[in-house]
């Protein structure tokens, strides 16, 4: 039995941003020409878009691992690398898009519509990018970082305005066939039809799409016979066709109790509340066709419980999709139910169709919301700041841990974006353990409040921080003061010499001594 396949998880991954390159220009007479190190490439996004041509999910079931291209490397001389391109997976019309929990995190219908199933990584700045006139020559380049990474559920939901059911070889496919340009498999065994077939009817002006949806039988609704998932696809229409086979031959079955199984079976499916329609499928409009009537035992059964149906309230339908007998009744009498349906929702939405949608997943990736935010935790009984916010998360997976600049320009993006001040606000000290993410393994900082951005890296060595261990250079003013000492202590030095002269402790003069150098130095020269 051929696969069916309308549910599927798929491991989505957007590329990995390249790294920017560190590069100095060389040129003769110049070494040490500037700095030009090319940026990294974006990582590709995966992109599900809905393809006109596509009808099933199969194709993921086999290649769940979906993962976008990387970014190239930057390069030297500038070259920044090629951006990766977007993967892009084809859908069916009626794609609905969840998360793991089952919300609803898209819903393609249009051809045409996208959903940003992961974005690609951004590329890292190379060390010209990053140069500034505080930094002329950075020996530091940003990394690229990973793309998202996450499982969603694909989930088809065929979306035809009305959807075909009954048993199985009621010949659903083959009124389809005879009623559309749609060529589905036919034959005369049970779950002929896996997928759901599409055709696309004209009746007058009114054209409208058909779906059969496999064959349904007793505790489909359950989920016997896969009927769960098959009912799926009946959810979105808007009328529904009993299609009851009046030539079968199995004991226990004719028309009427074959139609009371398949009404149990459509009260007891709960509609999703994300499908669109909210109608309970018993609730919706319905009609009765009675199929295979070329078959005189048929056509005779027909006759018989027609007036049953009819006394049910049903509008009743007898025909042979081999003949052809009663099928232009039948299309005009669909054709009407979908224009009422049609004008009933106008009334309802009296918004314009909108063009195709491109979702883009929602996380706190929205501009509007504060670039981050510091929660107090504690751990081992000593406070912890985490802070949270898309920007210092992403600055975290940029920087090279083992590039001391690297690490300063870090601080630097730290403090300018106010995390200083918000741990000050939030009663921070010095020493307290900084967290930034919600990862458990995320980077850990002690918090050094004296410095620029105040962060110290647990991963090395506690107490060796490079800027700690700056030789102290003196201010201004005490290299002011310092010098003054200086003098101050030569003018006592000479005052003394002067006096101990003055007791003729030194016998010879100063100029003498002078002399006597100079001459010596002369012998020596000649
Ligand atoms: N004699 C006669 N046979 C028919 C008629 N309609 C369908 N059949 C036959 O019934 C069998 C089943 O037809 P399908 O159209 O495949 O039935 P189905 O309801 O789609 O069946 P599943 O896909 O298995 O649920 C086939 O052998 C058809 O040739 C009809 O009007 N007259
Ligand atoms: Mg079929």
């Amino acid at each position: 039995m051929a696969e069916f396949v309308d549910r599927v998880v798929l491991h989505v991954s957007g590329g990995h941003g390249g790294t920017g390159c560190v590069s100095v220009r060389r040129e003769k007479f110049k070494p040490l020409g500037g700095p030009n190190g090319g940026n990294g490439g974006n990582g590709g996004d995966v992109i599900l878009r809905v393809d006109g041509q596509s009808t099933t999910l199969l194709e993921y079931h086999h290649t769940p691992h979906q993962h976008a291209p990387n970014g190239d490397i930057g390069r030297g001389d500038l070259h920044h690398g090629f951006n990766g391109e977007s993967l892009i997976l084809s859908v069916p019309q009626g794609t609905v898009v969840k998360d793991k929990e089952g919300n609803v995190l898209a819903d393609l219908i249009r051809v045409g519509d996208e959903f940003v199933a992961a974005q690609g990584g951004q590329g890292g700045l190379g060390n010209a990018a990053l140069a500034s006139a505080k930094r002329k020559a950075p020996g530091f380049a940003l990394l690229g970082i990973p793309g998202d990474e996450r499982d969603i559920v694909l989930e088809l939901k065929s979306i035809a305005d009305i959807a075909l059911v009954g048993y199985p070889s009621a010949g659903k496919s083959s009124l389809i066939a005879a009623i559309s340009a749609a060529r589905p498999k036919i034959a005369d065994y049970p779950f002929t039809t896996l997928v759901p077939n599409l055709g696309v009817v004209q009746a007058g002006d009114t054209r409208y799409t058909v779906a059969d949806v496999p064959g349904l039988i007793e505790g489909a609704s359950d989920g016997k016979g896969l009927g769960h998932r098959f009912l799926r696809h009946v959810e979105r229409s808007s009328a529904l066709v009993h299609v009851i086979d009046c030539a079968t031959l199995e004991p226990n079955r004719d028309p009427i109790s074959d139609f009371e199984v398949i009404r149990g079976e459509l009260e007891n499916y709960e509609v999703d509340p994300t499908a669109g329609v909210t109608i309970p499928l018993n609730e919706r409009p319905q009609l009765i066709v009675l199929n295979k009537i070329d078959v005189p035992d048929a056509r005779e059964l027909a006759e018989f419980v027609r007036g049953d149906f009819e006394a049910k309230g049903f509008k009743v339908f007898e025909i042979s999709t081999a003949s052809h007998e009663g099928l232009r009744a039948l299309t005009f009498a669909m054709a009407e139910i979908v224009e009422a349906d049609r004008k009933a929702r106008k009334k309802a939405e009296s918004k314009p169709v909108e063009d195709n949608t491109v979702v883009r997943p929602k996380g706190f990736r929205s501009k509007k919301q504060k670039e981050f935010f510091i929660r107090r935790e504690e751990r081992n009984l000593e406070p912890l700041f985490r802070v949270i916010g898309e920007k210092p998360e992403k600055w975290i997976m940029q920087t090279d841990f083992n590039n001391d600049e690297a690490v300063g320009y870090l601080a630097d993006r730290f403090a300018k974006l106010g995390i200083e001040d918000e741990l000050y606000k939030q009663g921070a000290r010095a020493g307290d353990a900084v967290v930034i993410g919600e990862a458990n393994d995320a980077v850990v900082f002690d918090w050094e409040p004296t410095m620029v951005g105040g962060a110290e890296m647990l991963a090395s060595p506690r107490g060796t921080d490079v800027r700690l261990e700056e030789v102290i250079r003196p201010s201004r003013s005490e290299r002011k003061a310092q010098y003054h000492d200086r003098m101050d202590a030569k003018a006592e030095a000479r005052a003394e010499l002067e006096a101990e002269r003055q007791a003729g402790v030194w016998t010879e003069s100063v100029d003498e001594k002078a002399k006597a150098k100079n001459s010596s130095k002369n012998e020596q020269n000649s």
